[in-house]
């Protein structure tokens, strides 16, 4: 188990992250999401303590290890880097044997075998680092964090190399070894949808701030303001002219939104007759930007749709449903 309190960093007199609240269980995948620079390397580099300047406290199981106290070393931490950083002068062997320099060399390469083939990389183990695919350095790089068996596994973009189909694959494997290990788990990524589909939970950095922090579930269906909602999902903001003929009452720090996904449009009349702005192909839809003819506003709201079923040539409306409309702080 992990727990991160009050972490605050800064970095020449500029501050990055403040106040950073969030714990991760044995078992649990947790993903930090945010825009690049938001910070989200550097509180898995705390973690690790890579980075030893920082005011809070970070607790790995019982112990709390500010970071001068607890070294890299005795953290009980794996840390698979965006770009692998394997050693291209050594061989896979001795890329994973690397991190094992405290156990006899009888040991050593007991574990090291244990990894190459529990990792499915014995074929290549005697191969340098460049005579391997994206996909095989991965393996080692998770291999090698794996070999001192730590508690924690922390993972920055470990997808971002990959093809979607292995992408995929590596995904499932992943959050297998993860869970059958009892590992916590924290992943770094600026993907939206793989967050949604590997965490347990997710947190939201932005602006120096954890903005959310939630189950999956909760973050998507329940999030606390704008930026959280457009981070993770594609919504529209909804005009005025809608608002007031659900009758539907809004704050000054409030605005109605709903997912893109349930705007819909048809020749079934509504209350809200549309034109369309602008249509573009994208394969199996095509993304529409339309109006309601009666909004003074001009909002524009986008759907997409097969435009198939509709004839373009009579009036067409916005098909949404009140109960589809989320109201959320701006
Ligand atoms: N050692 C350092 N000294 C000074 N500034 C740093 C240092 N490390 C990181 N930064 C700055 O801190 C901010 C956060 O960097 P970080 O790498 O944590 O962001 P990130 O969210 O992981 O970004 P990305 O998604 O692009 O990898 C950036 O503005 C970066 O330039």
């Amino acid at each position: 188990m992990v727990n991160v309190n009050n972490l605050s960093i800064k970095f020449n007199d500029t501050q990055i992250l403040e106040d950073i609240n969030f714990s991760v269980q044995n078992g649990e995948i947790v993903t930090l999401l945010g825009q690049s620079g938001c910070g989200k390397t550097t509180i898995l580099r705390t973690i690790a303590g890579l980075q030893r300047e920082h005011d809070g406290n970070i607790c790995i199981g019982e112990v709390c290890v500010s970071s001068k106290e607890v070294y890299k070393q005795d953290r009980e931490v794996g840390y698979i880097f965006q770009d692998y950083a394997l050693f291209p002068h050594l061989d896979v062997e001795e890329n994973i044997s690397f991190a094992l320099d405290k156990l006899s060399r009888k040991d050593r390469n007991k574990r090291v075998d244990e990894l190459l083939e529990q990792f499915d990389i014995i074929p290549h183990r005697k191969k340098q680092i460049h005579q391997l695919s994206g996909g095989q350095q991965q393996r080692v790089a998770i291999a090698r964090a794996m070999a001192n068996k730590p508690k924690i596994l922390l993972l920055d973009e470990p997808f971002a190399n990959l093809d979607s189909q292995l992408r995929y694959k590596t995904k499932m494997w992943l959050k297998n070894l993860i869970k059958k290990y009892n590992l916590s788990a924290i992943l770094v990524t600026h993907d939206k949808k793989e967050a949604l589909s590997i965490s347990d939970k997710i947190g939201i950095i932005h602006d120096k701030k954890l903005l959310q922090f939630d189950t999956t579930k909760a973050i998507y269906t329940k999030p606390i303001n704008y930026y959280v909602a457009n981070f993770l999902a594609e919504i529209n903001i909804l005009p005025i002219e809608i608002i007031k003929d659900f009758d539907i009452a809004l704050s000054e720090e409030q605005i109605a939104i709903i997912e893109i996904s349930k705007c819909k449009i048809s020749n079934e009349s509504s209350l809200f007759e549309v034109e369309i702005i602008d249509k573009s192909f994208c394969g199996e839809y095509y993304e529409v930007l339309i109006k309601i003819k009666s909004d003074k506003e001009n909002k524009l709201i986008m759907i997409k749709s097969s435009l198939e079923q509709i004839n373009l040539e009579n009036k067409f409306y916005l098909n949404i449903k009140k109960e589809d409309i989320q109201i959320i702080l701006k």
